[in-house]
């Protein structure tokens, strides 16, 4: 029986944005990893003989949209993998299933420096992917640390049902308010207590059933309150 080795992984989200972020293999798998890459900012290269055709159709949008400098980009290159690939980026996958391929690019990794996932070779990864539920600028994630994808996908869809978008939008006005706190309330012992109040007491369990507009005016005017009586 394959057993995964314990391993205790360093949970961190990367600021790509602008970053040369590198994909070997141009398949169903690979194309995951981009969309994803692109939707963090990044600057993609990806190196393959072949491309499935969504790949060559997200590449055409990108073309033909204006790429100011530092934003996500995509260049694809029609090539295999050779030595010397890996050279210049922070991130690369390697999304081939070839394990030749595979084993070259954790040798050059290794010598370039670069933080490199084989895509379901945990034992070739600097890193790891979590199952990910993103609702506004809230990331649930979720990592088994290798023993159960499937246990981890299962709990990602758990996620989605149980936090649809009215906590991305609650999410967002609390981002509003904690900007107007760092104005309003100089004292990091009152914006905790503000905080603490509106977290805990009921008005985010409140304009978790309102709807948007509502929802937005309630968490302020519960705000206003709050800060008159400090
Ligand atoms: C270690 C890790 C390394 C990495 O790839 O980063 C890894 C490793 C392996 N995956 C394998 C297989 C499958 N992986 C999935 C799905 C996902 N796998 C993902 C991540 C990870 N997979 C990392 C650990 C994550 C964790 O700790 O939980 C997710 C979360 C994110 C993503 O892939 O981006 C994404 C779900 C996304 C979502 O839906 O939200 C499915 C299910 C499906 O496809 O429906 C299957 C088939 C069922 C099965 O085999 O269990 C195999 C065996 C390959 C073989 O047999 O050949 C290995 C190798 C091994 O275990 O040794
Ligand atoms: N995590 C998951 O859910 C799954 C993971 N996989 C794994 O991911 C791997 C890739 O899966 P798919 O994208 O479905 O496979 P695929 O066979 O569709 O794609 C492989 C891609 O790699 C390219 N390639 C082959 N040799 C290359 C080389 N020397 N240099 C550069 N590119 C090269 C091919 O042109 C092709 O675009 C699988 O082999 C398997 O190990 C597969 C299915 C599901």
């Amino acid at each position: 029986m394959k057993t995964t080795p314990q391993r205790d992984y360093f949970p961190i989200l990367l600021q790509l944005t602008g970053h040369p972020c590198l994909v070997i293999g141009g398949g169903r798998v690979a194309y995951r990893k981009i969309e994803s890459l692109l939707q963090a900012g990044a600057r993609v290269t990806v190196i393959s003989p072949q491309m499935v055709p969504e790949l060559e159709a997200l590449a055409a949008a990108h073309a033909a949209e204006a790429q100011p400098e530092g934003k996500a980009s995509l260049r694809l290159i029609r090539q295999p993998y050779a030595l010397g690939d890996l050279k210049g980026y922070r991130l690369a996958f390697a999304a081939t299933g070839n394990r030749e391929v595979n084993e070259a690019c954790r040798q050059e990794a290794e010598h370039c420096g670069v933080l490199l996932n084989v895509v379901d070779v945990p034992d070739l990864c600097d890193f790891i992917m979590p199952a990910v539920h993103q609702q506004g600028d809230l990331l649930f994630m979720v990592c088994s640390q290798g023993k159960s994808p499937m246990l981890t996908k299962r709990l990602r869809k758990e996620l989605q049902q149980r936090y649809g978008p009215a906590y991305g939008r609650v999410a967002e006005v609390m981002g509003e308010l904690r900007q107007q706190a760092f104005q309003d309330l100089p004292d990091i012992h009152h914006r905790r207590e503000v905080f603490r109040h509106l977290i805990e007491d009921g008005p985010l369990d409140e304009a978790l059933t309102l709807p948007p507009e509502e929802a937005r005016q309630h968490l302020w005017a519960a705000y206003g309150q709050m800060i008159e009586q400090l």
